[in-house]
This record gives structure tokens, sequence and C-alpha cells, in this order.
């Protein structure tokens, strides 16, 4: 496995400091978020600071892996909107190619609870990957939909359904087990049943629960606000989220790919260490558990 630094962890850190940074805590790649305005990110369509941060990461030998647009609109129901979202959605496909990175983040639109129209939108959502699929294979991208609350594939379940439907290699599942488990959805192995096979990339991130019996409630789609959470975020390891497990599954389930450390620096940093030492900490717990389970397996 290869473990990256995601940039949601290093807000206040450009992208060539937060590649420094991934290199130093033993790092081996990097996710870098795609939105306007944020320090650690590129942004939309900024052919400059891509090259930028492409000499940067050559430099660093961190090469960029993954893009993190937080694009939401591809499921309105407007047509001027979800056209934007489609722009928005070329260009993350185009940089990422600049890059060499091979997977790009998409939220399944956005869903909250009231919401209304679920037919109607999950066609937009389908009719959007439908388009962007074949552009992501040509230029060697694959979408990767995250399990992630706010958005159409909230659950394993919906997130499984909706690749499934749109049945194209460069449509694949984001797994991330940590939102499944703060929305009381799935658990690891329910999540493997449904979507195992159909990885495409996997956020690595921890948390402990201040309110286990609290239902779950989010009204936005980035970030469960402070007044709505009854989680604290922990560094990998340290919380409630079985890592190990989860390493030997998604091996056995032919995943041997990027693991993305995503610290949640940006929205909770009372939570967690800097991310000098959350990076460092959360790299070593993640390669002391893939060292044991290649002895578990060296030794059958
Ligand atoms: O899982 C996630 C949690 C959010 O904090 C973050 O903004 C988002 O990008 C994500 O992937």
């Amino acid at each position: 496995m290869r473990l990256a630094g995601h940039t949601l962890g290093t807000p206040n850190h450009t992208v060539p400091q937060a590649l420094s940074l991934f290199r130093a805590a033993g790092l081996d790649a990097a996710e870098v978020i795609y939105q306007d305005e944020y320090k650690s990110g590129l942004p939309l369509g900024d052919r400059h600071s891509a090259m930028e941060a492409l000499k940067a990461a050559e430099g660093e030998d961190i090469p960029i892996v993954g893009l993190t647009p937080y694009t939401t609109a591809i499921n309105s129901l407007d047509d001027t909107e979800w056209h934007k979202a489609i722009d928005e959605f070329r260009g993350a496909i185009e940089t990422a190619h600049l890059l060499g990175a091979d997977r790009v983040r998409v939220y399944a639109g956005s869903w909250h609870p009231g919401d209304t129209d679920h037919g109607a939108r999950w066609g937009q959502l389908r009719k959007a990957l439908e388009t962007l699929a074949p552009e992501a294979q040509q230029a060697g991208v694959r979408l990767c939909v995250e399990n992630h609350f706010g958005t159409m594939t909230q659950t394993a379940a919906e997130t499984a359904a909706l690749v499934r439907e749109i049945a194209q290699p460069s449509v694949r599942v984001l797994y991330d087990q940590a939102n499944l488990t703060f929305t009381h959805d799935e658990n690891y192995e329910e999540a493997f049943a449904v979507q195992g096979d159909l990885i495409g990339h996997v956020h690595v991130k921890d948390l402990v629960f201040t309110n286990p019996n609290a239902a779950f409630r989010a009204t936005e789609t980035a970030r469960v606000n402070a007044s709505e959470r009854a989680v604290r975020s922990r560094v990998v390891g340290s919380g409630v989220v079985p890592w190990a497990e989860i390493l030997g599954a998604l091996l056995q389930n032919g995943y041997d790919d990027v693991l993305s450390i995503e610290l949640e620096y940006r929205w909770h940093p009372q939570d967690l260490p800097a991310p000098e030492d959350g990076f460092k900490e959360s790299a070593s717990v993640l390669r002391s558990m893939l060292t044991d389970l290649a002895k578990v397996r060296n030794a059958r």
C-alpha cells in the first residue's frame, strides 16, 4: 500500500509546503484539494498553480495521486447549475491528468433531510457520471464516488448501487469507513459485502463518539458543523474504527493501492495534534498494522 497525505490536514500550508510536510512525515504521496480560496488547495482551472504543484511534487518525490473537488451540483435539476458542475469536473479531470494523478473524488451531488425529487436528482447524477466517465477514462483518471453524508451516497449500499448502475471502469467507490461509522450506517463487514469489489480509493481517519446514541444529523455537505457533532476526530488507531481489520479486508478484496490519510484539521483542529505530528503518527500506525498483516500472511 502507498500512504498519502490529504491536504484537508494542512489548512495553513501552501500545496508545496504540504508536500514537504508529507515527505518529512514519511508519506509516499499526496491527495490535494481542488477548490478556490483554500490555502492548501489548487484553484479551479488554474494551470499555473497546478504546474507549480507538479514541480514541487517532483522535487519532494511526493507524487500527487488524487484531487478532491467539492462540487455538489451534479445532481441539480437546474440546467445551468448542472452544466457548471460538469465543467468543474472537466477541469478537475484535466488538472489530474496534467499532474499525473489517477483519481478524482466525487460527491454524489447534494442530498439532505427534507430534500425532494429523489428520482429526478438521481437521474441527473447518473447523467453526470455517464457524461464524465468516458472523458475520465480517456485521461487515465478514475472518478471515485465517496461514502459521504450530505450526498446521495451516504451509505455503502447507495454508493455501490450508483457505481453498478454506471457500470464503467472509470467510476469506482471511494471507501470512507469513518464516515459510514459516524452516520451509523454499515460497519466494515457490511460495507465490504456490498462494495468490496468496487473500491478505487480509500480515505483513512478515526473518531470517538461523544454520544453514540445521538441520531446522525448534518445540514452541510463538506463537514458536520460543530453544533451537530456527536464525535471527536482522532488520529488513526486511537479511535473506534477497526483499521487493522479494514486493511486486512482491503487486501483480501484485492485493493493494494493508496490509503489517503484525511486528518480533519481543516474543520476540527481542536481535536487533533498539529499536522506535522498527526501525519507522522498516522503513517507510523498504518505501517505497523501493514507489517503485522504481512507477517500473518507470510506465516500461512
Ligand atoms: O470525508 C470527508 C469529510 C469532510 O470533512 C471532508 O470535507 C470531505 O472532503 C471528506 O471527504
